[in-house]
């Protein structure tokens, strides 16, 4: 492991690509999109959703998103994508032409998913979105309640049978054995991803998952942004600096 702000650039991907086939899997929030006050206020740049298809053609098909979203609502955000994706932390995954890799990941118990939202109703500037196979309480609206938040998610996720996952000011539950380096693992599996250099972009906690399964397959992992230790071998500073590596031609 070494600090993000210690690593340097990545080889260009031309030369990657020159070299042998690539797969990429890339992170959405904070590595396609920059950050911002909630799940809903991200500014999707214009032409995001036609240039990834376009490097994925490039790529005969080997590039995927894998995103701690559902994957209805990065349809919501980009449009309905013609790419191998995978949602609800790498749990929910589908191939380029729509089918399901694995087992479709079980919604939550209604009960937990309200008692979510009771939490985030008394807790001042907390916010809890409703995702399809998980549930996220947000806290970048009252940072000083982080500490109560973990404690209430960590509490509910032992009574029941849940795992945590902790990202920048959220926390969430999701069914155990959902990350990112399964759907990484799944998606080398088969073709056109197999036998290729594995290559994961991310910028939060949950991409380390992937960083890991890209270095075990031969590859690596870029970590977007100074997050302190990581097991990426290379870091790109924010989002536009990831168009620029990807040469995604975005519209203006
Ligand atoms: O794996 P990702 O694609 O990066 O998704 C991780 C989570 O991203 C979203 O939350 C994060 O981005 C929000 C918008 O910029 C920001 O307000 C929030 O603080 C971040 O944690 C999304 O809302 C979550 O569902 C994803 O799991």
């Amino acid at each position: 492991m070494t600090a993000a702000s210690d690593l340097p650039p990545p080889p260009p991907l031309a030369d990657l690509a020159e070299a042998r086939p690539v797969a990429l899997f890339l992170d959405f929030d904070g590595t396609l999109v920059a950050i911002a006050d909630g799940p809903d206020a991200i500014v999707v740049p214009d032409g995001l959703a036609r240039a990834l298809e376009a490097s994925s053609e490039r790529l005969a098909g080997r590039l995927a998103l894998i995103s701690g979203r559902a994957l209805d609502d990065l349809a919501k955000h980009l449009g309905p994508l013609a790419l191998a994706q995978a949602g609800s932390h790498g749990a929910h995954r589908v191939t380029a032409t729509g089918e399901v890799l694995g087992d479709r990941p079980r919604p939550l118990d209604p009960a937990v998913v309200a008692a979510l939202a009771e939490f985030a109703a008394a807790t001042d500037g907390v916010l809890k979105e409703t995702k399809e196979h998980g549930g996220a309480l947000h806290y970048r609206g009252n940072p000083a309640s982080e500490p109560q938040v973990i404690a209430f998610m960590e509490e509910t996720a032992r009574a029941n049978d849940l795992a945590v996952k902790r990202g920048k000011c959220v926390v969430e539950l999701v069914r155990p054995g959902a990350d990112k380096g399964g759907a990484v693992a799944a998606f080398l599996a088969i073709a056109p991803f197999q036998g290729a250099l594995p290559v994961f972009i991310g910028d939060d906690v949950t991409d380390e998952d992937g960083f890991k399964a890209a270095t075990k397959a031969g590859g690596f992992g870029i970590c977007v942004g100074d997050r302190g230790e990581t097991a990426a071998r290379y870091a790109l500073p924010d989002p536009a600096a990831v168009h620029d590596w990807l040469q995604l031609e975005l519209n203006g």
